[in-house]
C-alpha cells in the first residue's frame, strides 16, 4: 500500500488542470488561509522569498490537513538542497534556471533513491517517511516524487523539448519573468515577444507528452496559455495579493490630514 500519493504528479500525467498560487509571505498561517481557497497547488518559493528549512517545514506542517499539493521551490538545482527538500516532506520539488537536458538527468537523480539516482537516504529521521512509520516509504518514494524543471532562457527554450523528454522529468514550468530579462525585456514579461515564446515552449513540452506549466497573475493569459496546452498555471502570489488589496482598501478613503 502506498501511503502517500502524489496526486498533483497523478494529475498533471493526466493533463488534468492544476491552478496554483505562490506563496513567499514564509508564514503557516497565511499558508492556511491560501489552502482553503481552492487551489490545487501552492509553491513555497524558496527562490525568491526567505523561505529557509524552518518556515518551509511549518508551511508544509499545515498544508498536509488541506486538499492541496505543496510544491517547494529550491533556490537552486543542488543536490543537497533537494534532498533536504524532499526529506521536509515535499512530495514535489521545482527546480530554477535549468539550461541542458544533461543539467535536468542529473536533477533527476537527485530526487530518486539509487539505483534510479543519489538520493541520501535518512528516512529514519525525516518527515517525508514521516519518521519511519510510512513502513514502504523508502520503496515507493521514487514513483511518488515528481521533479519539476523551469525553463527561462532563449538557449534553454532551445532545448525545451529535449529537457521535456528526459525521463523522470514530470513537468516543465516556464518562468516568464526571467526569460523575458534574458530576452532583452527586462520587467515586462508582458512583452509580445516573451508571451510568443512562452506559448510556443508550452506546445513543444506538451508535444513530447509532458505537462507544461507557468506563473502569470494576467488572467487572460493564463486562459490563452491554458488553451495552447498548459496544465498547472500559477495565477498569483500571497504577496502580490496583499500588496494590491491593502493599498487598494486604504485608496478608498479620505488622506490623512
Ligand atoms: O521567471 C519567473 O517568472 C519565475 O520563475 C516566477 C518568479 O520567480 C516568481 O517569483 C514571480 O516573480
Amino acid at each position: 500500500m502506498t501511503a502517500h500519493l502524489n496526486g498533483f504528479k497523478a494529475a498533471l500525467s493526466a493533463s488534468k488542470l492544476q491552478i496554483g498560487l505562490w506563496l513567499g509571505l514564509t508564514s503557516p498561517v497565511t499558508a492556511e488561509v491560501c489552502a482553503t481557497a481552492g487551489y490545487d497547488w501552492l509553491v513555497i518559493d524558496g527562490e525568491h522569498a526567505p523561505n529557509d528549512v524552518p518556515a518551509m517545514l511549518s508551511q508544509l506542517q499545515v498544508l498536509a490537513a488541506y486538499d492541496v499539493h505543496p510544491v517547494v521551490r529550491t533556490v537552486a538545482g543542488e543536490t543537497w538542497m533537494i534532498k533536504q527538500a524532499l526529506d521536509l516532506g515535499a512530495q514535489t520539488v521545482l527546480v530554477p534556471m535549468v539550461e541542458t537536458p544533461e543539467a535536468a538527468a542529473e536533477l533527476v537523480r537527485a530526487t530518486r533513491y539509487p539505483p534510479m539516482g543519489c538520493r541520501g537516504v535518512g528516512a529514519a529521521l525525516a518527515r517525508a517517511s514521516r519518521y519511519n512509520r510510512i513502513p514502504d516509504y523508502l520503496a515507493t518514494a521514487n514513483d511518488q516524487v515528481a521533479l519539476i524543471v523551469q525553463v527561462e532562457s532563449r538557449s534553454a527554450l532551445a532545448q525545451v523539448a529535449e529537457i521535456a523528454a528526459v525521463p523522470g522529468v514530470d513537468g516543465v514550468f516556464i518562468g516568464p519573468a526571467d526569460l523575458a530579462a534574458d530576452m532583452g525585456f527586462l520587467g515586462d514579461p508582458s512583452a509580445p515577444e516573451v508571451r510568443a515564446a512562452v506559448l510556443s515552449a508550452i506546445r513543444a513540452i506538451t508535444r513530447v507528452g509532458k505537462p507544461a506549466g507557468l506563473l502569470t497573475s494576467d488572467r487572460s493569459f493564463a486562459m490563452e496559455c491554458i488553451a495552447e496546452g498548459a496544465v498547472f498555471v500559477a495565477v498569483g502570489s500571497d504577496v502580490g495579493l496583499l500588496t494590491s488589496s491593502t493599498a487598494a482598501l486604504r485608496s478608498g478613503f479620505p488622506k490623512s490630514i
